[in-house]
């Protein structure tokens, strides 16, 4: 959609913005409706009939609280994910309205979520809950955007295609890592960027090395950096890089949202070992004393008159301590040079700070609203992405439908063309063969397979035999005429293939005797269905098997695909959107195995180019051969 005007663009957003919060509400109140059964966590946004196994005192006075499924059972598949806003409430009382929380640790078996109070029971339900701060922040910020004039609002013209993009030409750049040419040229155009630039990484191109690259020489010419993404981890992968390379960088968040290994430079720990807070904590015990002594004062007038004196003390010295704190949190966050943080902005904290440089990394996992907080404190932006993946979750149909799961990172390519992105096109993961077929038809062939990873195959893994799995790179088998369809989960929406279930069971047992580590392994199916239908006949340790949209950002050396779509009327459902295809088949390193039936899937013209592809590099297979269909 294009706007004609600012106020049609951000009327539209705010129309999207209450529409995905209705369709958010909707969607927990129907869950809450379903009974405690199993039936409420099929969504993948609730998870029911948890008992606590562990409580304590958290980070920032916040109470932790672990819950399993009891034994060692793993919990059902979600999409609760560290950080994600959480309703915690009573298993067994439906009028339980519950308490608000934040997911802060999860492994497979076990669930954390920080709270600031509790309420006992006997078992518990976790419900992902819509996240009204968050739509409340994008909104003001929205409001703030368009009343923006001069410099500010040349960048929000920009952003909105009312203005052409300018560039300077850049003098010699000194490279402070290695990074090959089409990098070294996406960080000298960034660098040339007066308003905004794109840098298009596709799969495993180093992306997040060459946003590395500009936020260092941004700073070491002077400059500040906020540096975002819209999830955690992603914040977190890109910190990763930064630590080691500048001093002054500081992670805005949650510490039980950060990465164990870094939460040293989170803001809550650099207060906490900074000078001033062994005085701060003097103060608190100081306040804690008197509070104490004024509770001992006797009813008389005088201990009264004691009492009320000790209590106005006590007020001051709080004062004076939580100034205290606030001062050392402000010098800490104005003497940084590099902020990193979701693109969730605490306003408190940042107030009107302006930056040099924002840094948006997985832009395309971002809906338009979720830029502008960010974008407000922005000199020059640079979007960092790949809008052929998978865009951002959007819940209600309507509002994707109408556009709302378009970033703002692939309107700007559609509208300015290569005038405004550097395109990464040397990827360091895939096997030449894997890469080919998503190269030539999202990325205009352009990819370049690094000479480290362009021939490696499972075989050359330590201590993996030669065999009909670990020798060849790519296969696809074909399951048409053998009636292996698809069925509709029990009292579900979502859909399995017990037959080509059967078959991946099969290769993973045989990957494993031929060497491959269950953690070198992934298991891809579009469906939750078939996910949880493999997950319960695979228990294995260290075995991945997840949707795509778990896997979207990581790699395995070798990948299982099961396309599950098998129906005489040739319906693919959201298999039509092929960039969720594109992440499923751009995850193997070196060994990537694909199940599906040509007949449905060749339908649509993208699957008969990819059976096509597999075909010409002698790939192609039918599950006849293998006898026992
Ligand atoms: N110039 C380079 N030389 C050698 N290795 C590199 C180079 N650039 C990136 N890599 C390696 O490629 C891998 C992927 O890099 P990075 O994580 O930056 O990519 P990305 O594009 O952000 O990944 P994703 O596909 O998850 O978005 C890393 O192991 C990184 O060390």
């Amino acid at each position: 959609m294009n706007w004609f005007s600012q106020d049609a663009y951000f009327s539209q957003l705010e129309r999207w913005l209450s529409m995905e919060a209705e369709a958010e509400r909707q969607r927990l109140a129907q869950r809450r409706q379903l009974s405690q059964s199993g039936n409420a966590e099929r969504g993948g946004e609730t998870i029911v009939g948890l008992f606590l196994t562990d409580h304590r005192s958290g980070l920032a006075g916040r109470l932790l609280l672990d819950f399993a499924k009891g034994g060692s059972d793993r919990l059902p598949m979600n999409r609760l994910k560290v950080g994600s806003p959480v309703v915690l409430s009573n298993h067994d009382n439906l009028a339980d309205d519950g308490i608000s929380g934040v997911v802060s640790r999860r492994t497979p078996t076990m669930i954390q979520v920080a709270v600031d109070q509790w309420h006992e029971a006997d078992r518990y339900r976790i419900d992902l809950s819509p996240d009204e701060t968050t739509r409340q922040r994008q909104l003001e910020a929205m409001d703030i955007t368009q009343t923006l004039t001069g410099k500010a609002g040349r960048l929000r013209d920009v952003l909105l295609g009312f203005e052409e993009p300018r560039f300077v030409s850049q003098s010699e750049v000194a490279f402070r890592s290695d990074l090959n040419p089409p990098q070294q040229d996406a960080v000298r155009f960034a660098m040339s960027a007066r308003d905004v630039a794109i840098l298009h990484g596709p799969p495993g191109t180093g992306k997040t090395t060459t946003l590395a690259e500009i936020i260092v020489q941004e700073v070491e010419a002077g400059g500040r950096v906020l540096a975002c993404a819209p999830s955690n981890t992603a914040v977190d992968n890109l910190l990763e890089r930064l630590v080691t390379r500048l001093p002054k960088v500081v992670r805005v968040g949650h510490p039980a949202r950060v990465f164990e290994s870094l939460r040293g430079h989170t803001l809550d720990e650099l207060v906490e070992s900074d000078s001033s807070a062994a005085i701060v904590r003097d103060i608190w015990k100081d306040v804690d004393q008197l509070m104490r002594a004024a509770k001992k004062e006797s009813g008389s007038w005088e201990g009264k008159r004691a009492r009320g004196e000790m209590y106005a003390e006590a007020g001051r010295l709080r004062k004076e301590a939580k100034s205290l704190e606030r001062s050392t949190l402000h010098h800490i966050v104005d003497s940084a040079n590099v902020i990193c943080t979701t693109t969730t902005i605490d306003e408190d904290l940042l107030g009107m700070q302006m930056f040099d440089l924002v840094v948006i990394d997985e832009a395309c996992q971002c809906t338009e609203p979720a830029v502008w907080q960010a974008m407000l404190r922005a000199e020059r932006i640079v979007l960092a992405g790949d809008h052929c993946q998978l865009p951002p979750t959007v819940v209600s149909k309507e509002a994707a439908q109408e556009g709302f799961s378009r970033s703002l990172m692939e309107r700007l390519i559609e509208r300015f063309g290569s005038e405004i992105y550097r395109r990464l096109v040397v990827q360091y993961r895939m096997h030449e063969s894997i890469m080919r077929f998503s190269s030539d038809h999202f990325y205009d062939g352009e990819l370049i397979a690094d000479p480290s990873v362009s021939s490696h195959r499972l075989v050359d893994l330590p201590r993996v035999h030669s065999s009909l799995l670990t020798e060849p790179v790519i296969e696809f088998w074909d399951t048409a005429g053998t009636g292996w369809e698809e069925e509709l989960e029990r009292d579900g929406q979502s859909k399995l293939n017990r037959k080509e279930a059967r078959w991946i069971v099969e290769q993973v047992e045989d990957l494993l005797d031929d060497g491959v580590a269950a953690e070198q392994i992934a298991v891809i199916a579009p469906y939750a269905a078939q996910v949880r239908y493999l997950r319960n006949r695979l228990q294995i340790p260290d075995l991945e098997i997840d949707t795509v949209d778990g896997f979207q950002g990581r790699e395995k050396e070798a990948v299982l695909i099961t396309f599950v779509r098998s129906n005489p009327e040739g319906e693919i459902g959201f298999l039509a959107d092929t960039r969720r295809t594109n992440v499923a088949l751009t995850r193997a390193r070196r060994s990537l195995r694909v199940i599906g039936d040509s007949a449905t899937l060749t339908r649509d013209p993208f699957y008969r180019q990819m059976l096509d592809y597999f075909e010409l590099h002698d790939a192609y297979h039918s599950v006849w051969e293998l006898g026992d269909v």
